[in-house]
């Protein structure tokens, strides 16, 4: 990321801070403190934001829009009943220091009265200038039973849905890497960034937990604007954006097998009952169509909703808590799938296929909007090593060894990344 003009002109009345900081600074500086931190683009935009959150532990909350402040929020995966009595398990960071990089430099948007904040532009000052490591090499750290296991669990998963116990699992799995240096997060944010523009990229630094969370997903799941305009996507079906070749196919030409076809009706069914569990029938479904996403290509169907016409300002936190998780990431019905994930994968998902997103932000130019999305083709940093997870929507007539490949193309959105020079 360039060096920020107007950020120097925001601070220009702390002597101290003699260079125009960048995110890198920023970033740094927060993970020495041990501050929280969150990095993310939207897709389709060019502006690039950076939140740094004072509280070393973070809060946990329930996703409520109407009454979070302006932040950042991660959630697991296993946060499935959002009901009074169970315990908020969304981590939520306060955008205590929030500023944005543009094409036309970036600027603090909003930073929290508090002496604290004064040290930590004190602390980005004596900041030493970050290098960025020239080539960093990167090692598989093989687990010679992966695949026969997870192969194993998906012919279990196959039977169980041939008895009738359900109708759809997502089944996933870990894969690690080794790098020979601990990588820079901001550097490989921005190659992120570069290679997959319509993606929602993110790294989330969780000093608490020892870890970086980087992703570059295509499922938006809860979208709300500040003109009262509700976003969901129904995700499913997956196959590669190349030929054998390694020629882009065209979307318009790509070619969907009936289990395909249905298992993302399936997806977009649940979405379409959560609805109507609200009675609410006015909103507006567009596909199922091709959707392109780095490597891979899917199937989605765009729902939108104009919360103002129908009187329904809260429709984003109602939905949020019917849909997560979709059955895009944990399956049909849904309690059922849940239990054999469960029982069934012998890794923790932590926020792999949770929800992360800024919400309530704006910028000065911009009203405050929420944008959450599927933590889905991302990984986690500790350190030099790196566990990417990823995930195959499996019906009863899942091949266990091409869901297995799938699961392979999915961890390769990032893998490629990584492994740029
Ligand atoms: C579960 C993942 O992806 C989801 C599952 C898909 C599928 O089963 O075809 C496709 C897109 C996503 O909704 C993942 O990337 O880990």
């Amino acid at each position: 990321m360039q060096p920020d003009p107007l950020i120097n002109t925001v601070l220009s009345e702390k002597s101290w801070l003699t260079s125009q900081p960048t995110a890198t600074d920023l970033w740094q500086t927060a993970l020495s403190l041990g501050y929280p931190a969150a990095l993310w683009r939207l897709p389709n935009r060019a502006d690039k934001h950076l939140i740094v959150s004072l509280d070393t532990v973070l809060p946990r909350v329930s996703v409520d829009l109407e009454e979070l402040p302006a932040g950042f929020a991660i959630s697991p995966f296993d946060n499935l009943d959002f009901g009074p009595d169970s315990p908020a398990r969304t981590l939520f960071l306060r955008a205590d220091i929030h500023a944005t990089f543009g094409e036309q430099g970036g600027k603090i948007v909003e930073t929290a009265n508090d002496p604290a904040v004064n040290r930590f532009w004190q602390a980005v000052a004596e900041q030493p200038t970050a290098e960025r490591p020239a080539s960093l090499l990167l090692t598989d750290l093989p687990d010679p039973n992966a695949q026969a296991d997870y192969i194993h669990r998906v012919a279990q998963a196959v039977e169980a849905m041939q008895r009738g116990e359900f109708r759809k699992v997502v089944l996933s799995r870990t894969k690690r890497v080794e790098f020979s240096e601990a990588p820079d997060a901001v550097a490989l944010f921005d190659t992120l960034c570069d290679t997959y523009p319509t993606a929602f990229i993110s790294a989330v630094s969780l000093p608490e937990r020892g870890q970086i969370w980087m992703s570059a997903t295509p499922e938006r799941l809860v979208s709300q604007n500040a003109d009262g305009l509700f976003r969901t996507l129904s995700l499913a079906g997956t196959q590669s954006a190349t030929d054998a070749n390694g020629v882009a196919k065209r979307p318009a030409e790509a070619m969907w097998s009936q289990k395909e076809i249905e298992e993302q009706a399936l997806v977009s069914r649940y979405i379409i009952e959560c609805f109507k569990k609200i009675r609410l029938r006015e909103y507006l479904e567009e596909g199922p169509k091709t959707i392109v996403a780095g490597n891979l290509m899917h199937l989605g169907t765009q729902f939108t909703v104009d919360t103002q016409a129908v009187h329904y300002p809260q429709l984003g936190t109602v939905m949020l808590r019917l849909l997560h998780p979709t059955s895009a990431v944990c399956g049909m019905p849904r309690d059922r799938a849940f239990n054999f994930i469960r029982r069934h994968e012998t890794h923790d998902r932590e926020f792999y296929a949770g929800f992360l997103g800024p919400v309530n932000i704006g910028s000065t130019e911009e009203q405050p909007a929420t944008d959450l999305f599927v933590h889905i083709r991302c990984m986690k940093l500790e350190g030099r090593v790196a566990t990417l997870i990823a995930g195959a929507g499996l019906t009863e007539d899942s091949v266990p060894e091409r869901e297995w490949q799938e699961t392979e193309m999915k961890c390769q959105t990032l893998l490629a990344v990584l492994s740029k020079p």
